[in-house]
């Protein structure tokens, strides 16, 4: 509460107004596959022993500051620096709860998937979940087409244990230091047709371990992909969309990360350019159907989506091809926490 007051006034003195934004990313898989030690990797930059079983949902703030690109500094620091938080909502996997965790996709930026690199059948599952989540959700700053089962929102997938996956487990160390660096291991991202990946993929062809103890570089893919939700949420500079400082600010204590945003913003390049070979604009046509009427979303502060074109085409998350996905629109049940 002190962290958010301090930094409101300082906000409000450098850019005068309030200083915040927030998106919303859901954390999702079958029940174990390390959902909630994922997301306290990424909250509190350590791993936790024995994370509870999640009841219904829980959510950890990660602090994120980020500058407009628009900007004349074009860096996330100085007069343009702002201050977001990302919620990662941690829905808890276990059967028990599926018919009622519907309640928790509302207003979504963004979804991680998180499969278990020794449990098959956990990453096969992965498109009931975004076929769930498409079908149950509203969404914040949808893409104007859906991705797997519909999906009209980033995805990251998040390949965990790959400490104990069988054809890797002799090379580990399985110290708790080296399973929370795989946690981060960034397996790649979904391709542009309805099918969840079924194979692994990692960057230059390197295997599993390998690319697990580059955790620092697969750490800040992960924050790079917060990055994109904050900036195709509040950062286009196409359209006037509705002032994304005209929040209100969160009223409850939050956890600050110690961690430092890496300096740049690859995103922010990307964005220029279509790999297309076409100019992708956003929040051009009225939102989709989906977006009509929506309720307030369960959260502490209001929100406002943006709008998204049916024709509007954003590049998956991916460091190498960048299909994009295939006409779904989303529907949404209502929603009213
Ligand atoms: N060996 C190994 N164990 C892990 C790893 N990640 C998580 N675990 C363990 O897997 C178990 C389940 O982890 P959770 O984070 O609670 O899984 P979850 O997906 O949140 O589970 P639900 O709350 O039931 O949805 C815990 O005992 C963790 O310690 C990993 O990378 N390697």
């Amino acid at each position: 509460m002190m962290f958010w007051r301090e930094k409101e006034r300082d906000n409000r003195e450098q850019n005068g107004g309030p200083p915040c934004g927030q998106v919303r990313v859901l954390i999702v898989g079958d029940s174990g596959v390390g959902k909630t030690s994922l997301v306290h990797l990424i909250v509190n930059g350590s791993s936790i022993s024995r994370p509870p079983q999640t009841i219904g949902c829980a959510v950890g703030v990660k602090h994120i500051t980020y500058g407009s690109p628009g900007s004349s500094s074009n860096s996330i620091k100085g007069d343009a620096e702002r201050d977001f938080f990302v919620e990662l909502w941690d829905v808890s996997g276990h059967e028990r709860y599926k018919d009622c965790r519907s309640l928790f996709y509302a207003q979504i930026n963004g979804v991680i998937f998180v499969h278990d690199l020794s449990q098959r059948r956990t990453k096969s599952s992965l498109q009931k979940w975004a076929s769930e989540i498409a079908a149950a959700g509203s969404f914040s700053a949808p893409l104007g087409s859906g991705g797997p089962g519909g999906l009209p929102v980033p995805y990251l997938v998040i390949a965990n244990k790959a400490d104990i996956a069988a054809e890797n487990s002799r090379s580990s160390s399985g110290n708790l230091v080296d399973v929370a660096r795989q946690w981060v291991e960034k397996q790649g991202l979904l391709p542009s047709s309805e099918e969840l990946p079924l194979r692994e993929s990692f960057p230059g062809s390197t295997g599993l371990l390998t690319a697990a103890k580059e955790a620092r570089y697969d750490k800040e893919a992960v924050i790079k992909f917060f990055r994109m939700l904050i900036r195709r949420r509040y950062f286009s500079d196409e359209l006037p969309a509705p002032n994304p400082w005209s929040i209100s600010p969160i009223q409850n204590s939050i956890n600050q990360s110690d961690e430092i945003v890496p300096e740049g913003d690859p995103f922010y390049n990307h964005n220029s350019v279509s790999l297309s070979g076409e100019t992708y604009k956003y929040n051009v046509h009225p939102p989709l159907p989906a977006q009509r009427n929506l309720a307030p979303p369960p959260t502490l502060y209001p929100q406002q989506p943006m709008l998204a074109s049916e024709n509007y085409r954003y590049p998956r998350y991916s460091a190498t091809g960048l299909p994009e996905v295939s006409s779904n629109k989303p529907k949404r049940a209502d929603i009213n926490v």
